[in-house]
């Protein structure tokens, strides 16, 4: 085992993660968040806009952006909660024999506790080995009362062509189309995007997913979260953004592990944890 300093990445503290094998991500301190992964012998597979602030407090368009402990707007709490937007502390970051391991933690603070009142600890772990992304969220209940919270891994994955790339393995889901407000169930084996805005939140996903971009497989597989919420923001909405370039959505999809539509209620001393993992076949 031998330790992996902090150096910096978009002028922030980060963990340059690179396995033996070859495989590499760039991890930030700010919000956890993972900017890149590079699986062995592979290209670059997660979209970072060009144009995304990197800075203190705010929110970074692309990667991976960790969602905690609210979803979206769906409670009183700043859009996607604060977890993204907090500096986290690292707790080890070694490469090992064949993987490369970085465990970051969050806790409450004064500020945290101004706008939710609980005593948490949250961690994740990100661990990058061959072709492999290992993703893990995990929250503890430090308090003495109970508390419920949602929680997402929001994957940006990169894209050569959103427009002829596809999702297979959502079939027969029911989910919530947060776009036209209303329920629904997939019927295609493939969905695809047509460069409108797509926003839904697929409820109880069992299989692994499968994209495919141009020659390129990867399979995203989920455990302990019990939704995938799957968003592009199409060309009308993606061209609103001041962080993303116009044509960005073309460039990006975002698979997100979660869980929103039956947040986690722990009891004190409890945990949780759940994960995401991409192999890129
Ligand atoms: O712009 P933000 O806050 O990063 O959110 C991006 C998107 O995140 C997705 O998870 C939501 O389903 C979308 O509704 C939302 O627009």
């Amino acid at each position: 085992m031998s330790p992996i300093p902090v150096t910096r990445s978009h002028g922030l503290e980060a963990l340059e993660l690179v396995s033996p094998d070859g495989a590499r991500a760039t991890l930030l301190l700010h919000g956890a968040h993972l900017v890149s992964w590079v699986p062995a012998g592979g290209e670059e597979q997660l979209y970072l806009s060009p144009t995304s602030a990197f800075a203190t407090g705010q929110a970074i368009r692309g990667g991976v952006p960790v969602i905690f402990p609210q979803f979206n707007a769906r409670g009183p709490l700043q859009k996607h909660g604060f977890a993204r937007n907090k500096p986290w502390q690292l707790v080890s970051a070694e490469v090992g024999k064949d993987d490369a391991l970085a465990v970051l933690r969050l806790t409450d603070d004064g500020a945290t506790r101004m706008v939710w009142p609980h005593q948490f600890e949250a961690e994740i772990s990100i661990r990058v080995s061959g072709r492999t992304l290992e993703m893990e969220l995990a929250c503890e209940n430090r308090g003495e009362a109970p508390f419920s919270f949602a929680a997402a891994l929001h994957t940006y994955l990169r894209l050569t062509s959103a427009m002829s790339a596809s999702l297979q393995g959502l079939s027969g889901l029911a989910y919530w189309d947060s776009v036209d407000q209303r329920a629904g169930t997939q019927h295609e084996d493939l969905l695809r995007l047509d460069g409108s805005e797509l926003d839904r939140i697929y409820q109880d996903l069992k299989d692994t997913l499968i994209l495919r971009d141009a020659d390129r497989r990867l399979r995203i597989a989920q455990q302990g979260f019990s939704d995938v919420v799957v968003w592009n923001p199409g060309e009308v909405k993606g061209a609103q953004f001041s962080d993303m370039p116009a044509d960005g959505y073309r460039q990006m999809l975002c698979v997100e592990a979660a869980q929103v539509l039956q947040p986690v209620t722990l009891a004190p001393g409890e945990s949780w944890a759940a994960m995401q993992v991409l192999a890129l076949e």
